[in-house]
């Protein structure tokens, strides 16, 4: 087992006086190389502060951060901007594609930018497992979110960096894209032996990890590895049993679909047929029980029961 990033004894405090935020608490964390790991927790608990110190974004108040043998700390502005630009992959929720370049341009941009000639057999085998092959001329205003976001994981893996990190990289898509771009992911680490690190809220996307590791209060609580999605929402109703926030609120909506046997796209389609039911602003009727799952009007009321169940 080799260890692609490692962090030891990681502090990150935000502020001074009595206004400080302890943001990452002496933290000791391994990401191991040709692993998926996924990072979770409640809002505020550390993960973003956690993945932009092992990426070499940010500098840790105390602790030192390792890529591969390599300690981050102590290296000068330019090294360490080449180690970010050949050694590490990254993909935002927000996407971050150049707008006036097509998608092939910001796909091997990193390159460019290196002054390096990329390597067009890797490049084609990246767009065509992402199914982009149609797209490449196309500038981002004319691609959709997930055909998006596809680019932006061809552009981190076109130098094949140590690591690729995404955080909440599902973020802003759809069901049906998020499961594209996490198929995705879990495919370069199984055929390209890529190793990823991706943090976020949703057990449906971190079930897609080897290792789920838990942060709360700038503390790792938890870890699990091949993990199901039930069994993460198990875990986190058990960490995280507050009920007064976003993250907590989204735990407990998760749950209630596992309960009620919907996938998240199931509950996604069964709302979007709710709305469209009662589009033109009439009052739905109130929900029922014994409600017929296979009858496509009883997808409304599923929807309706649910959300009568969540608030
Ligand atoms: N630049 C900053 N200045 C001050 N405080 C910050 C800064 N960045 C983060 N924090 C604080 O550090 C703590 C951890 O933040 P972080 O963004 O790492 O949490 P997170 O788990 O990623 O949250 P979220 O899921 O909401 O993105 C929070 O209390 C946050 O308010």
């Amino acid at each position: 087992m080799s260890i692609a990033a490692r962090a030891q004894g990681l502090t990150k405090t935000y502020g001074s006086g009595s206004t400080v935020v302890t943001a990452l608490d002496n933290v000791d964390f391994e990401v191991v190389s040709g692993e998926f790991t996924a990072i979770m927790g409640p809002s505020g608990s550390g993960k973003s502060t956690l993945m932009h110190l092992l990426a070499a974004l940010d500098t840790p108040t105390s602790g030192e951060i390792f890529i591969g043998d390599t300690a981050v700390g102590r290296m000068a502005d330019t090294p360490l901007t080449e180690l970010r630009r050949d050694r590490i992959g990254f993909i935002f929720q927000a996407f971050n594609l150049v707008p006036t370049l097509s998608a092939r341009e910001n796909i091997v941009l990193p390159i460019s930018i290196a002054g390096k000639k990329v390597d067009e057999q890797w490049f084609d085998r990246i767009v065509d497992v992402l199914g982009l092959r149609d797209r490449l001329n196309h500038k981002p205003a004319e691609l959709s979110g997930g055909q998006q976001q596809r680019v932006a994981c061809a552009r981190a893996l076109m130098n094949r960096p140590d690591i690729v990190f995404g955080d909440e990289p599902t973020g802003n898509l759809d069901s049906t894209a998020a499961g594209e771009v996490l198929g995705f992911l879990r495919r370069s680490v199984d055929d390209f032996q890529q190793t990823v690190v991706m943090v976020t809220h949703d057990a449906h996307a971190a079930s897609y990890a080897d290792r789920v590791v838990f942060l709360s209060d700038g503390h790792i609580v938890h870890e699990l590895r091949g993990a199901t999605q039930e069994e993460l929402l198990n875990a986190m109703s058990v960490l995280y049993p507050r009920t007064d926030d976003a993250a907590t609120e989204h735990v407990t909506h998760s749950h209630h679909l596992v309960e009620l046997g919907e996938t998240p796209e199931e509950s996604e389609a069964i709302d979007a047929h709710a709305d469209a039911l009662y589009r033109d602003g009439s009052p739905p009727p109130p929900p029922r029980d014994g409600i017929d799952e296979t009858d496509v009007e009883s997808t409304a009321e599923r929807s309706l029961a649910r959300r009568a169940l969540l608030d």
